[in-house]
């Protein structure tokens, strides 16, 4: 699903925050990222998704080489990855129905079939009875839930999150590994960046550890 090829970042003068990185993610795996703060997750993450490009080294994501990708292909590549966010970035204005449909909305699915999808995500995150909630009239942990709702809603190959627990209590947190848990187990491809290493030590999956912008363990768990 993923593989990264001598990737190497550098932001600006001389400054690597990547350097040669080779691994792979199969199909069907469930991965979590960690390392010191300024390791590189969050910059890795972002080369996946396109929002940064690499310096070095070639990335391929469900076999292709993504740095081969036209503009144009652009935003029917990211389709295919979910994306969870630590601080969730829901839209305040808009209630919960309306924040999960957004991806769907940008890409013109008609509205019926929008409700159908909305609704079957909501349901998958236990927060169908809130659809027309304001994100302000949510807890931190359910906030979290629509912004994994609205990642899974186009029913992405890929799942990426970045530190998506990084604001909540310890049982909280675990609720929502279980919610990547139970995605992963019908098929989806997980990465979650985290520091969160008492969590991660006790859900077994494999590990990838930066540190200083290099990958110094891969560790599997299982
Ligand atoms: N857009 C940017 N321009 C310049 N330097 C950057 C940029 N983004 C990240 N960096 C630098 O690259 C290094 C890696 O940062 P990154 O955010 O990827 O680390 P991280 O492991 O996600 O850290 P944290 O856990 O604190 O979020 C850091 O030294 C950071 O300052």
């Amino acid at each position: 699903m993923i593989a990264f090829e001598h990737v190497g970042k550098r932001y600006g003068g001389r400054f690597d925050a990547l350097a040669g990185l080779d691994f792979r993610v199969e199909r069907g795996e469930m991965v979590f990222l960690t390392g010191h703060s300024g390791a590189g997750k969050s910059s890795l993450l972002k080369l996946i998704m396109l929002l940064e490009r690499p310096s070095r080294g070639r990335i391929l994501v469900a076999g292709h080489d993504i740095g081969r990708l036209h503009t144009s292909q652009v935003p029917y590549y990211r389709r295919q990855i979910g994306v969870v966010f630590q601080d969730h970035q829901l839209l305040t204005d808009r209630n919960i129905f309306h924040n999960v449909a957004l991806p769907l909305m940008i890409q013109g699915v008609p509205p019926r079939e929008q409700a159908r999808r909305v609704r079957a995500a909501l349901d998958k995150v236990g927060l169908l009875h809130r659809e027309k909630a304001l994100p302000i009239e949510l807890s931190g942990g359910e906030q979290q839930r629509v912004g994994i709702a609205r990642a899974v809603v186009n029913k992405p190959a890929l799942l990426l999150a970045d530190e998506p627990t990084g604001n909540l209590d310890p049982a909280l947190s675990a609720d929502i590994m279980r919610l990547f848990e139970d995605f992963n187990r019908i098929g989806t491809t997980v990465m979650i960046a985290s520091h969160d290493l008492a969590l991660i030590a006790r859900l077994h999956h494999r590990t990838l550890e930066l540190s200083d912008g290099r990958l110094i363990a891969d560790k599997d768990a299982r």
